[in-house]
């Protein structure tokens, strides 16, 4: 399997989870542009590295591209021609390109998955959606299920569009939640709490509450009342957040996630 752009933050997670979860390091092939990232990465997770996509790609049966989204066209042009010879299984993590343009940049008849990934994956708790064009084979399919397997959870989508929903929850989720910890951890800071002690304690609440609400029977609205005594502290603060707007906040942001994968569909499908 070969890693373009594979020393990344987002192909950096999924082949350090791969690793870790016992698939064989010397089955990878991470490529890059600067060399002592690439040999620092390979050093760290004991795959293959080459600053040549070509000859890495020469006998590849999956080749998984982990550019930025702006300059994958050029990426891709730059293979198209040995990729179209022997169509390996395509897989690409990238938000906001259609599959559309990939057939058009490699070449028709090449079997594409649009994979979305989270950067949980380096830990073996990530998410990836998954979308497959037309030509895939099952089993090619199930390739893709087994990477997005060894690092979490998958979940295929039958609409390209469902790739934006994930971004939204999932592709870009982790963020939201740094966001949060990090505002509670200036928070408790600046009510006098030592720095590290704050981020001590959010990140075990964090941590805590997610395990919490996947071992749980009962939802997370459920979970959140079991928090909350009557006229107690927790209610104060939770009547804060909603007073304040913070669901319809999070609507929000999470529309203008998938709203921005769809405008960079137009911008970068030419
Ligand atoms: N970060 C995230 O949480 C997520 C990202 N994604 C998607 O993953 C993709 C990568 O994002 P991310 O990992 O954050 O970005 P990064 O910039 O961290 O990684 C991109 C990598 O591509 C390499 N690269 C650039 N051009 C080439 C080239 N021509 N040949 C080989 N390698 C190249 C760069 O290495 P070098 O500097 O050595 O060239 C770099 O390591 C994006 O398309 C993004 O949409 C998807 C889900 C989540
Ligand atoms: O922010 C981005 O565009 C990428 C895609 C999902 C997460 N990071």
């Amino acid at each position: 399997m070969v890693f373009i752009g594979g020393a990344g933050n987002m192909a950096g997670a999924v082949i350090g989870g791969m690793v870790a979860s016992g698939y064989p390091a010397d089955k990878i092939v991470a490529t890059g542009r600067d060399k002592e990232k690439l040999k620092a990465f390979c050093d760290r997770t004991g795959v293959h590295g080459s600053t040549d996509n070509l000859a890495a790609i020469e006998h590849a049966d999956v080749v998984v591209l982990s550019v930025k989204p702006q300059v994958m066209k050029e990426l891709c042009e730059s293979i198209a021609e040995k990729v179209s010879a022997r169509k390996p299984l395509v897989i690409t993590l990238a938000a906001g390109i259609p599959l559309a343009a990939y057939q058009r940049w490699l070449g028709a008849g090449v079997p594409i998955i649009r994979a979305m990934p989270n950067t949980p994956a380096l830990v073996g708790t990530g998410v990836t959606g998954l979308y497959a064009g037309d030509g895939v084979t099952d089993e090619q399919k199930s390739v893709a299920t087994q990477m997005a397997d060894a690092v979490g959870i998958a979940l295929w989508v039958e609409q390209e569009s469902g790739i934006d929903q994930v971004i939204a929850v999932s592709g870009s989720g982790p963020a939201y939640y740094f966001q949060f910890m990090e505002s509670m951890i200036d928070a408790a800071e600046k009510a006098g709490m030592d720095r590290a002690d704050a981020e001590r304690l959010t990140l075990q609440t964090a941590l805590g509450a997610a395990k919490l609400a996947v071992a749980a029977d009962v939802d997370v609205a459920q979970l959140k009342r079991n928090v909350m005594s009557p006229n107690g502290t927790t209610e104060r603060a939770v009547k804060r957040f909603q007073e304040g707007g913070l669901p319809e906040l999070v609507a929000q942001a999470m529309g203008d996630c998938a709203a921005r994968a769809a405008e960079m569909a137009k911008e970068l499908d030419k």
